[in-house]
Parts: structure tokens; sequence; C-alpha cells
């Protein structure tokens, strides 16, 4: 049984990319605000604009901290943001949907949400796919790193330099891997586990600009970033 090791150089790009992942967190806290009110589908839909609209402004920011993603061709590195944004929010929205929350708050989120607005038919799919995040219990050095995984993918479209990338991928995915055995022993599994989680991740994202325009309302407005970032 090879004895899995993190190096030096590993705890310390290690601990860049997840004090940057905490720093460049979003300023109020959505959930809270969910809790609070019941709001609109035209107040959800603003309000999920603004927090989607921070929330790229703060993926800029974390991803000017990954090692080697300046060193990056530029009009890269903006096709690696521009094809993980959409990836990184449903990630994040994951990620707080399955935050410790005092107990029955999930529920009354989850309800909140599923009353949101978004039509039915994408309900099901983002939920499944915040529940498989939810069941695996990441560590926040497991979740800082499976974004950054996620910006690197090499295959985004308009990427160039396809093998600069992978070889970005390929670093933070070994940094990941051992963790993942690390932090879960008994659960060999548990990297491949989390792989796949991005699969699903990749197919939500694709129903996205179908998810926007199904909101039950009538005129849907975007902040220009947004229009940029999403197409739309
Ligand atoms: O604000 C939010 N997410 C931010 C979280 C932090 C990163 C930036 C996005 C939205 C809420 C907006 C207001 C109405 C309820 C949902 N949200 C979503 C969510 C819902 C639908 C779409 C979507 N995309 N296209 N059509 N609908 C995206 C995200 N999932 C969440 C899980 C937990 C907490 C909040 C969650």
């Amino acid at each position: 049984k090879e004895k899995v090791e993190i190096t030096k150089e590993q705890q310390a790009l290690m601990k860049i990319i997840t004090d940057a992942y905490n720093r460049h967190q979003i300023p109020q806290d959505v959930a809270k605000k969910l809790l609070q009110d019941q709001y609109s589908a035209e107040e959800n839909f603003l309000l999920l604009t603004e927090m989607a609209t921070s929330q790229v402004q703060v993926l800029v920011e974390f991803t000017k901290n990954i090692p080697g993603f300046l060193s990056l061709d530029r009009e890269d590195q903006i096709a690696l943001l521009k094809g993980s944004a959409v990836e990184a929010m449903f990630l994040r929205s994951a990620q707080v949907f399955s935050r410790k929350m005092p107990s029955g708050h999930t529920e009354v989120l989850e309800e909140r949400i599923r009353k949101s607005g978004i039509s039915e038919e994408f309900i099901t799919p983002m939920f499944n796919f915040y529940k498989s995040i939810g069941e695996l219990h990441m560590v926040q050095e497991e979740q800082a790193l499976l974004t950054t995984v996620t910006i690197l993918t090499p295959d985004r479209p308009y990427v160039k330099d396809q093998q600069a990338v992978e070889r970005l991928q390929e670093t933070m995915l070994d940094v990941l891997r051992k963790l993942c055995v690390l932090q879960h022993p008994q659960e060999p599994q548990y990297f491949a586990r989390l792989l796949g989680r991005l699969t699903e991740l990749r197919t939500l994202s694709h129903y996205h600009t179908e998810m926007l325009v199904s909101w039950r309302m009538n005129d849907h407005k975007f902040t220009p970033l947004l229009c940029e970032i999403w197409d739309v």
C-alpha cells in the first residue's frame, strides 16, 4: 500500500488556493436573506442576478490567486473564466445549500428555492446536484480545489493553448487526489466520486440558458456583466 504524502510545495499551493477561496466570498449571505422573507419571482430573479454578478467578480479575483493562471495567455484566461462561470455559480450554490444550518433551516431554504420562480423541470436536476454535493461533506480545501479544477478545464470553447491549461489542471488534480485519500481513508473511491460531480455540474450548466428564460415572469433583466458571461 503506497504511502500518500502531500509535498511541501503542494501544501503551500493548497494554502494559497484555500485562503483565496475563503477570502473571495460573496459579501452578503443569500441564504440568510432567503430564510428571512419570501419574495416574488421578480424579486428572486433580481436577487439571483445580483448574487451571480458579484460572484463573477469574486471568481475573477479568486482566479488571480491560482498559481500559474496569470501566466496563461490572456485570451485563454478570459475563455476559462467565461467557460466556467456558470459551473462555478452552481458549485457555490451547492456549497451554500449544503452548509450546516440550524435544524429546519435547510428545509425552509429548499422550499423558498422551489417556489422562487424557477420552472419545475429544472428544480429536480438542480437539487439532485446540490444533494450529491452535500453527501460528499467536502472540507474547505476540497471545495477550493474542486472549483480550481473546474476553472482549469482545458476543453472550454476558444482556449488556444489547451496543453498549458491541462498542465495546471493536472497539478491541482494531483493535490486534490492526495487530499481525498488523506481526508477520506475509508473511501478509496472518494476522489472518483468527486470528479463524477463535475460531469453532473456540466450537464446542469447546459440547461442554464433555458433555466433563465423559463423563470415564471415577463421581463428578464440582466446586468451587463451577466450578458457577457451568460450569453443572454
Ligand atoms: O442566489 C442564488 N445563488 C447564488 C449563490 C452564491 C453564488 C451566486 C449564486 C440562488 C437563489 C436566488 C434567489 C432565488 C432562490 C435561489 N440560488 C440557487 C440558484 C437557483 C436558480 C438558478 C438559476 N440559474 N438560471 N436559472 N435559475 C441559479 C442558482 N441555488 C441556491 C442554493 C442555495 C442558496 C441560493 C441559491
